[in-house]
């Protein structure tokens, strides 16, 4: 187990500066999930620590050592991947023994470590097959028992689950989380996935262009963001940005609510704004509903439950003031002290 701390870590790829002034601490046993829109640097910032990408300038310690100089095998990480990057050749056993013989690990020793992972993730029963006779997700646990016989200091994980289908990602999600508890061990995590985000994570880094935008507690960030980057990035569907009058009656320049926060009815009251029903999507848990608003635009809300509304009705949507989050024109959070009452 251990913490890490990145200070100043920059990444040029010949002319592309990919990451910039990387600050950051992790914890020793944190779970740590990077996110941010394709391209943002989440990637890059897994192999650094990983030591398969040098760093192009900063410092990287782990466990308080500074390894920007120790080869990866050195560093006490273990990875898992996306594609599993299993050796077709060999069984299930001989996959997950391969890094400890290596290692110089004794027969023993690799079979008391081999099975005891197995049994961990349920792959006892399966040690003797190879991987094309695995189903996707039993592929995915080996590749992650791989990582865990050796016992690394730090996981990393890079989209481990994104070529799963739904019900074997949500089964694999919980199997991690409670891999994490059980072991205690640092873990850090790349997902596209808000659920597996907001679901795994103790802190999640969200990165933009390069830069980290923010660090938070999953909740922080969905109930603070620090910025409108943040704002419309967490959350699903994503918040509501209105620009105009309706954010400069209360001193900002974008006024953003989320959806589920929106109260839809089909009588107005003062203050509500009305629109008009474009489509509605029917979830069965919820409704999610995109209205026009004269003078605003498309707003989504999401209604709990089912809502039989025709297209083409009119609505009417209300914003607790509790819920807005009103940014400046550069995007940061507008200080409530400042805000004017509508
Ligand atoms: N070996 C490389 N040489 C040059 N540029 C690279 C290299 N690897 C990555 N990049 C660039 O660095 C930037 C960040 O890539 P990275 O893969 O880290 O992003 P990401 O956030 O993980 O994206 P995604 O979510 O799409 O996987 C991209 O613009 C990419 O084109």
């Amino acid at each position: 187990m251990a913490e890490l701390r990145l200070r100043n870590v920059n990444k040029v790829f010949q002319q592309t500066h990919v990451l910039h002034d990387i600050n950051l601490h992790i914890a020793d046993g944190d779970f740590v999930v990077f996110v941010g829109p394709s391209g943002c640097g989440k990637s890059t910032l897994l192999r650094t620590i990983a030591g398969l990408e040098d760093i192009t300038s900063g410092e990287l310690y782990i466990g308080g050592a500074l390894v920007n100089d120790v080869a990866p095998a050195k560093r006490g990480v273990g990875m898992v991947f996306q594609s599993y990057a299993l050796y077709p050749h060999m069984t299930v056993y001989e996959n997950m023994a391969f890094g400890l013989k290596l290692d110089g690990a004794g027969q023993d020793e690799i079979r008391s470590k081999v099975e005891s992972v197995a049994q961990t993730l349920q792959l006892g029963a399966l040690l003797k097959r190879k991987p094309a006779a695995l189903s996707g997700g039993q592929r995915q646990r080996v590749a992650i028992g791989r990582a865990i016989v050796r016992e690394p200091k730090v996981f990393l994980f890079d989209e481990p689950l994104s070529n799963l289908d739904a019900s074997l990602r949500v089964q694999t999600r919980l199997e991690i989380a409670k891999l994490h508890e059980r072991l205690g061990s640092t873990m850090i995590y790349v997902t596209h996935d808000q659920v597996e985000a907001m679901t795994l994570a103790d802190k999640i880094v969200v990165m933009n262009q390069g830069r980290i935008e923010q660090v938070g507690t999953p909740l922080e960030l969905y109930n603070q963001p620090a910025s409108e980057f943040v704002a419309t990035f967490i959350g699903s569907p994503r918040m509501n940005m209105l620009k105009g009058k309706a954010a400069e009656d209360l001193g900002g320049a974008t006024l953003g609510i989320r959806p589920e926060h929106l109260q839809v009815r089909t009588q107005g009251e003062a203050g509500d704004w009305k629109g008009v029903l474009r489509m509605a999507e029917h979830l069965g848990s919820d409704t999610y509903v995109y209205v026009d608003v004269a003078g605003v635009g498309e707003m989504t809300a999401r209604i709990v439950g089912e809502m039989e509304l025709e297209p083409g009705c009119e609505l009417y949507l209300h914003a607790p003031s509790q819920h807005m989050h009103l940014f400046d024109a550069q995007g940061k959070p507008v200080d409530a002290s400042l805000r004017r009452t509508a």
